[in-house]
């Protein structure tokens, strides 16, 4: 196992070790933002008819011809068709019949020409009156063909595909009312410490409130797992063991905090090594180089460091991905932009940084990404107020004021093209 490997290569360890989950079906309405697990056909034409786009008179464009101001083209009203209703009735060459948009298009019909360019010459347009066109109208105008977007058995969304709001609608167009889609992960959150106690409790002397328990939680939920957050974990070898061991069990993957690094009491290492294969401890970022990983009775587990936005990088880094796949998603990396420094940074450490910052545009339409000014990794108070990660790379170049970094933008998911 090489000592310090590099985020890419991390990741990549991460995702070899997971596979997209099976399938469970939920109803289409709970379809939004998950990914299709098989093709999905249409049982009817879409649409199922030739229809009106438009409220006006259906006619034959032939019967139009030579239409204009000075030879207006004088038409009956012999009947109207509403949405819902059909007119399957002859349409003599002087006669024309009004029709409301999302009609079908009477088979006599070939056309529509929408009210406003019509007069009424005697009543008010409706059956019974007489209209006048100044115009030709073109063949099929204002028509909206049978089986424009998809024809009856045919895919109309692909296994693979993330299904959005307008998705929902167009298979419930098609008569799909459940959808087959890879199951959401199960997740245990473990936070392993002595000195913690949870938000319910004030803590007393040396003890901390668990926040990363929750801020994980909530981000394996961003991500579209099920988490549970189990008891906390004290600092004791045999208590970690017996925790992580019966999560394996129930979870799809085990994400702990703290106990990473190498103190006398940082026994995340240990309890994967004893309890099943370790794979990794350490990757050149910062905050969080402690990132640990392995498998126990062949479940994932990850070891995130303990302090606050360590661990929320390393989340964000190194699970996220994992978890998204196992989903069935593509697109495993967040959206990312080139933007201008505000201030000159300087950098002191030869991880790869990911500075807690806050993207805007200038005047002129320009990302500028001001870094927070307190970059301690105990910090969850300065994510909250941050909204992408600028990347410092590897080693000890600084960059100035103005310089281009690169940003990748939080809380927008993958599958935004930027
Ligand atoms: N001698 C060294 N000491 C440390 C190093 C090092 O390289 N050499 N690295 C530091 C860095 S960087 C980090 S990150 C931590 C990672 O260590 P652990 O994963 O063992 O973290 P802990 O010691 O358990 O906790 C660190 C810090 O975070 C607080 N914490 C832990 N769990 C929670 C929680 N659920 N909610 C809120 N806060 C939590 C904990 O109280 C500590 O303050 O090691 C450094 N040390
Ligand atoms: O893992 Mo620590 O929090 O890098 O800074």
């Amino acid at each position: 196992m090489p000592e310090m490997i590099s985020v890419e290569q991390a990741r990549d360890l991460v995702l070899s070790h997971v596979s997209q989950l099976p399938a469970e079906t939920v109803p289409v309405l709970d379809a939004a933002g998950r990914v299709a697990a098989t093709d999905l056909q249409s049982d009817i034409d879409i649409s199922p008819f030739a229809h009106s786009a438009m409220d006006g008179f259906a006619v034959r464009a032939a019967q139009l011809e030579g239409a204009s101001p000075e030879t207006p083209v004088e038409l009956d009203v012999i009947a109207e068709v509403a949405a819902g209703d059909t007119f399957d009735g002859e349409i003599p060459d002087g006669a024309c019949v009004r029709i409301m948009t999302g009609a079908p298009l009477p088979a006599a019909a070939d056309s529509v020409v929408k009210y406003e360019i019509v007069r009424n010459v005697e009543g008010d347009g409706r059956p019974g009156s007489r209209v006048a066109f100044d115009a030709p109208v073109k063949l099929r105008n204002n028509v909206r063909e049978a089986g424009e977007e998809a024809r009856a058995g045919e895919a109309v969304v692909h296994a693979g595909e993330v299904i959005n709001a307008a998705g929902v609608g167009f298979l419930a167009s098609c008569g799909v009312s459940e959808v087959p889609v890879p199951r959401r992960p199960r997740v245990a959150i473990i936070s392993i410490g002595s000195e913690l106690v949870p938000p319910t409790e004030v803590p007393t002397a040396g003890k901390i409130r668990n926040s990363n328990g929750y801020a994980l939680s909530a981000s394996a939920r961003a991500a579209g797992a099920i988490p549970t957050l189990l008891p906390i974990v004290e600092d004791s070898l045999e208590a970690l063991k017996a925790a992580v061991v019966a999560a394996t069990a129930e979870y799809d993957f085990v994400v702990t905090s703290g106990g990473a690094s190498n103190g006398d009491f940082d026994f995340i290492k240990p309890c994967v090594e004893q309890t099943g294969q370790l794979f990794m401890t350490l990757v050149n970022m910062r905050p969080g180089k402690a990132q640990t990983f392995g498998l126990v009775n062949g479940t994932p587990v990850f070891g995130l460091p303990g302090n606050p936005a360590a661990a929320y990088c390393g989340f964000e880094m190194l699970i996220r991905p994992a978890l998204r796949k196992m989903q069935g998603y593509t697109n495993l990396a967040r959206p990312r932009v080139m933007a201008r420094l505000s201030r000159d940074t300087k950098k002191k450490d030869p991880r790869r940084i990911y500075l807690r910052a806050t993207l805007t545009k200038d005047a002129d339409g320009a990302y500028v990404v001001e870094p927070a000014k307190n970059q301690s990794s105990g910090l969850f108070g300065v994510i909250q107020r941050s909204n992408c990660l600028a990347i410092m790379p590897e080693g000890f170049e600084g960059r100035t004021a103005g310089s281009e970094i690169e940003c990748i933008l939080l809380d927008v998911s993958e599958d935004v093209a930027i």
